[in-house]
């Protein structure tokens, strides 16, 4: 089969190919960029694979960067500006995977096949020449039309070599909404303990992507029917359960925070900066989440809260709660929003050193009268004009 009409990341990239055919090497776009543009869908990164060897596609091009020459990564810098880059890799075997998450070594090699079978998903290993015609070794073409998820070779070894590939698979479930082949399913529930191998930071980017895509629904039915949410950090099977439930049918997440936040809500009990922690997140996230969380407890939107919260998360609240079959006024929140004066402390226009002026001490009361400043402003009783402010100042302190 020939893709007719190669998409306008593989063209951009055929010069790349190109160079290295002519030098005698077989070249391909591989991986996920071939499935999705066999699917029609948005292509993220060209991934090129080589019978080249790293010091030879070093010697073919002349700006290159070694970003993980171990692995038969090198950077092909194209373009004048180069600011088209395209990660080229060696065709490749890896061997014993001792720690279910890393090949002891790479054994880089002449023959597409032998790169090809180490790949997880049938519809992950397709090759796809300059010319747009399709490699497909493992009838992945037949899964990909039967919206089939399943495994090369044997779904055993692929999960032993790299037991993530777990959660990739109710990732592609849940994205391309496919159905998981019921051998790689087996696979995956015998080999579901071996996630606590795996750094918790790769899981959290799975189950992320998981979220976010169209069909979560699915990929966290699969979460819970392979037995695998045990094998993160504290989920609760009734949580779980209840948040396939709670939301009207359609709902999509608007963010990765307002998905976690709205499933952290199910779980009995938790802190939600304790367990999201676990997970090792940054603390900004951690913070989108717990005001989240916070920002949901309330029952109306006033001046303090839309201030306190700020528009954007104010918004993913109504969301959620309209998801939960409230009805709510999202024009209300944004003409709150519209009357606060200030969105920010920074924007008020007294500072701190303007009262030391007036004879305040630096220390406590100093921080209180600035909070009280900062509320009186934020409820539209002050205005955030200087001369009113000061003028206030001196009547409440009788400076
Ligand atoms: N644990 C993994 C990760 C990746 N791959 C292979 O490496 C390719 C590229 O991986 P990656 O970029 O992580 O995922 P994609 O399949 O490209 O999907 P997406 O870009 O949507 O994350 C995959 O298609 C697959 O062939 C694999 O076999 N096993």
């Amino acid at each position: 089969m020939r893709l007719e009409n190669l998409p306008e990341e593989f063209v951009r990239a055929l010069p790349v190919l190109e160079k290295l055919n002519l030098a005698g090497f077989e070249t391909y776009f591989v991986g996920g960029c071939v499935r999705d543009a066999l699917l029609g869908r948005a292509i993220h990164d060209v991934d090129i694979a080589t019978s080249a060897y790293p010091a030879e596609v070093k010697a073919i091009f002349p700006k290159t960067i070694d970003i993980g020459i171990e692995h038969g990564t090198v950077l092909v810098l194209m373009g004048k500006s180069e600011a088209e880059h395209y990660e080229v890799t060696t065709f490749r075997t890896e061997s014993d995977y001792t720690d279910y998450r890393r090949p002891d070594h790479v054994d880089f090699v002449r023959d597409l096949r032998e790169d090809l079978r180490r790949r997880d998903f049938t519809v992950n290993a397709f090759a796809c020449g300059a010319d747009g015609e399709i490699i497909d070794l493992f009838d992945g073409l037949q899964d990909l039309q039967d919206k089939r998820l399943r495994a090369v070779g044997l779904a055993e070894e692929r999960f032993n070599e790299d037991a993530l590939r777990i959660m990739r698979a109710m990732r592609f479930a849940a994205a391309l909404g496919f159905e998981i082949e019921p051998m790689t399913f087996q696979a995956m529930m015998s080999h579901a303990e071996l996630l606590m191998k795996i750094s918790i930071e790769r899981i959290f980017v799975e189950l992320d992507k998981l979220l976010r895509a169209d069909g979560w629904r699915k990929g966290l039915s699969v979460l819970i029917e392979s037995g695998a949410w045990q094998y993160l950090p504290d989920f609760e099977l009734a949580g779980l359960k209840k948040f396939l439930t709670v939301l009207s049918k359609t709902f999509q997440f608007k963010s990765s925070a307002q998905a976690w936040a709205i499933m952290l809500a199910q779980f009995d009990n938790i802190s939600v900066k304790k367990y999201l922690r676990k997970w090792k997140v940054s603390n900004e996230f951690i913070r989108d989440v717990t005001a989240l969380t916070e920002a949901h407890q309330l029952d109306k939107w006033d001046l303090a809260s839309v201030y306190k919260f700020g528009l954007a998360t104010c918004q993913l609240v109504d969301d959620w709660k309209m998801a939960e079959g409230l009805k709510i006024d999202f024009d209300r929140t944004v003409k709150i929003d519209e009357r606060l004066q200030i969105h920010d402390k920074s924007e008020i226009v007294v500072k701190g050193s303007d009262l030391i002026k007036m004879g305040f001490q630096a220390g406590p009361e100093l921080g209180k009268m600035l909070a009280e400043i900062e509320e009186k402003i934020v409820n539209n009783e002050w205005i955030n004009k200087r001369e009113f402010i000061l003028e206030k100042i001196s009547t409440v302190s009788g400076i």
